[in-house]
């Protein structure tokens, strides 16, 4: 049933977060990769019931006893303090979603990857069109939990460069946080300049938001606890793609983004560090605990 906090509010993770979260939760959280376009509804339930409550919970260190709301009178208030918020802070919560079984079976259906392109309008229009159908499911699963959450669609924004560099425009997401939006974004096909359309992977997105936002925190939520060492432990701290090259693989089931293979090589490039980790330690993750294997 759906809560009255959808309106945008300052968002409130909890009063120890200072900074911006960037969050990306895996395709293979959220859908069930073996069958084509099959979200898993139960596991997006959870997630979001999680990020709910990171999100729209009263439960912060400084609020004690009778202060405590529930969301709906929280979004109450927060509505009718809307003018008076209109929104210096700049923290916030960014949302990256996966491809999943939508996106990354039309991916390999018409032979499109990260690097090889279409130029064929049907093609690039199924892929976006499947993104694009998970991404309502994911912004609905998110406002029945009260969440503020509006979509930014990369093919209608991003592109490639001659070098195949991602540009993406960071202003609608800083616009969208400061005005206290919940922006949810995800892996999409995009106009390349070099050929036609290309895959773009979440994790991609992730790396250029994080930086152009300065993010105080990166998590990659999928489907393992982190990454696994060759005896099945998770590894706690990556720093050099050399020195775990030989455990890392590709996905079990369909993706063209590469895998954890893909992951780690592009969460490298990024500035700050990131945490890769399963659902289970997604609360941990939004207290600001260690969680997983973090990338560095
Ligand atoms: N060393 C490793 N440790 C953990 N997982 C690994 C490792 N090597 C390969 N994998 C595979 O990588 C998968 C995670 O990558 P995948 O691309 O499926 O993640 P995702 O981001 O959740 O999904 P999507 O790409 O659809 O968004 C795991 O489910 C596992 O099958
Ligand atoms: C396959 C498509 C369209 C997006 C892939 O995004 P990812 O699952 O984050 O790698």
């Amino acid at each position: 049933m759906s809560r009255e906090t959808n309106s945008p509010v300052p968002v409130n993770l909890n009063t120890s977060m200072k900074g911006l979260s960037v969050l990306k939760l895996g395709g293979s959280v959220i859908t069930d990769k073996t069958t084509p376009e099959a979200v898993d509804t139960d596991t997006l339930e959870t997630v979001v019931e999680t990020i709910g409550s990171a999100v729209t919970s009263g439960e912060s260190a400084s609020t004690t006893g009778h202060e405590r709301q529930t969301s709906a009178e929280r979004s109450k208030k927060d509505i009718g303090n809307l003018n008076h918020h209109s929104h210096a802070e700049h923290e916030g919560l960014i949302i990256v979603h996966g491809g999943g079984s939508f996106g990354h079976h039309h991916a390999e259906r018409h032979n499109v990857s990260t690097t090889t392109g279409t130029s064929d309008a049907a093609a690039i229009w199924e892929i976006h069109d499947a993104m694009r159908r998970l991404n309502d499911t994911v912004i609905e699963a998110l406002h029945a939990v009260g969440v503020p959450a509006i979509p930014v669609h990369p093919l209608s924004v991003a592109t490639r460069d001659e070098n195949s560099t991602l540009e993406i425009p960071i202003d609608p997401f800083s616009r969208m946080l400061a005005q206290g939006y919940v922006p949810v974004t995800h892996g999409d096909i995009v106009i390349d300049s070099q050929s036609g359309a290309t895959i773009l992977s979440g994790d991609e997105i992730v790396v250029s938001v994080a930086e152009g936002l300065t993010a105080d925190r990166v998590g990659l939520c999928s489907t393992v606890s982190g990454v696994y060492d060759d005896d099945g432990s998770v590894i706690p701290k990556i720093t050099t793609y050399e020195s775990v090259a030989d455990v890392l693989g590709d996905s079990e089931t369909t993706d063209v983004t590469g895998g954890m293979a893909g992951k780690v090589r592009t969460l490298l490039n990024l500035e700050m560090p990131a945490h890769i980790f399963g659902p289970t330690a997604l609360t941990e993750f939004f207290a600001h605990k260690q969680v997983g294997t973090s990338i560095q």
